[in-house]
């Protein structure tokens, strides 16, 4: 017969068990409601994909344990942030993250005063000691804090002025790491006190990869061309792409609501749910072809007459559809630049209209009326006016 501290034991133990099962439930369902980006966001620096120059620099800074201060730059959503978490993650381990690394953002207020009170307060900070032997033997813990100044572009001058001395003075305790996409907005002195990693666009072959494996493992079918259509929207922005792809599987029912009724093990459809080219082109707001062709005709030379009651009408029933102005001038630029009925020197002209509207966008200008003086002067060009 059992006796009582059996019993009581086997109770602990059974409730242990369901806490656990519990637990893992909710991992479970966390991981499930969250942003793919996130979720699958790189761990360690052999999980950023098509940045090989720039992670092979990386790994060999890690292995020798030091670093210099660090500026990476290029285009948004190519693993610039990520690569700088996952060194710092296998510099220090989870348990000296918190006190070795200080990220700030363009969300957080970065004037002068920041600089001089948060991060200088940071980088003079005396370094906190690791525990135990083991941990050590596991993550390298070199004897410097990181300080991440995402978004560092965005920092006015007289804040990057201020950060010269603060690097200089703290360097022996402390490394930079500058995130910034446009690098010409960095200023001169403080670019050049540091080693400089260029992130390209992501390419094609790459792109494709990550996201196949991305839908795999989200068990999201993907019909023929979708992935090609995904990087074509994304522009070898590979956050964009997957938040795209994201939307798309969760517009066709093929991501798992949680808590929802599956069938599989793992909490998922055992139908597959593919994704097609025009929900991703749906999804990333992309106007169809027929509807650009319609004002390219709209605005080619007539015998019939002016062109602007057509090219009025055109325009009119695209921004009555919604789509953006943003979107016509870039599917717009395409179908001239790619138009070889149009001569080269009408070309010039109307790249240089092309480069005036978008400013004007970019400034806030009527999205109608500047999209119809977009049309309006292709079509004069065209016509020899
Ligand atoms: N090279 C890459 N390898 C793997 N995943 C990537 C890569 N680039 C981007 N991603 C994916 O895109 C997400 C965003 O990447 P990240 O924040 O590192 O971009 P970023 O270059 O810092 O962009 P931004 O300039 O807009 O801050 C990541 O969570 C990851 O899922």
């Amino acid at each position: 017969m059992a006796s009582f501290f059996d019993l009581k034991a086997r109770k602990a133990a059974l409730a242990n068990g369901a806490a656990t099962k519990e637990t893992e439930k909710k991992d479970g369902e966390n991981t499930r409601v969250q942003p793919w980006v996130e979720k699958y966001r790189p761990k360690t620096l052999s999980d950023v994909t098509a940045q090989d120059h720039t992670i092979t620099v990386l790994q060999r800074t890690l292995q020798a344990s030091n670093l210099p201060h660090m500026l990476f730059y290029g285009p948004p959503g190519t693993g610039k942030t990520s690569t700088i978490l996952a060194l710092a993650k296998e510099l220090y381990g989870p348990e000296l993250m918190k006190s070795r690394v200080l990220e700030l953002n363009a969300s957080d207020e970065r004037g002068i005063s920041i600089v001089r009170e948060k991060v200088k307060d940071f980088a003079r900070m005396q370094l906190t000691n690791v525990s135990s032997a083991a941990y050590k033997a596991r993550y390298p813990c070199p004897p410097f804090k990181i300080i991440i100044l995402d978004e560092a572009d965005s920092m006015t001058q007289d804040a990057q002025s201020a950060l010269r001395r603060t690097m200089e003075t703290y360097s022996k305790i402390t490394r930079f790491c500058l995130i910034c996409n446009y690098v010409t907005r960095i200023i001169d002195p403080l670019a050049s006190r540091c080693s400089k990693f260029r992130f390209k666009s992501l390419d094609q072959g790459n792109a494709k990869k990550r996201l196949e494996e991305i839908a795999e493992k989200e068990k999201v079918g993907l019909d023929e061309g979708a992935v090609e259509g995904l990087i074509n929207c994304a522009e070898g922005d590979l956050r964009k792409a997957i938040t795209y792809l994201q939307s798309a599987a969760r517009l066709v029912g093929a991501v798992q609501q949680p808590g929802g009724g599956d069938d599989g093990e793992d909490g998922m459809d055992v139908d597959k749910k593919t994704v097609s080219v025009k929900i991703v082109q749906d999804i990333a707001g992309v106007i169809p072809d027929e509807t650009i062709q319609r004002l390219v005709k709209a605005m080619r030379p007539t015998t019939l007459g002016g062109n602007y009651t057509p090219i009025a009408k055109e325009v009119e029933d695209m921004v009555a559809d919604g789509w953006s102005a943003g979107q016509v001038v870039t599917q717009l630029y395409q179908a001239v630049v790619y138009d070889e009925t149009i001569e080269d020197a009408q070309k010039n002209k109307i790249l240089l209209v092309f480069s005036e509207i978008d400013k004007r966008l970019v400034d806030g200008a009527d999205e109608h009326l500047s999209i119809l003086d977009l049309a309006l002067r292709i079509s004069g060009i065209l016509g020899g006016r």
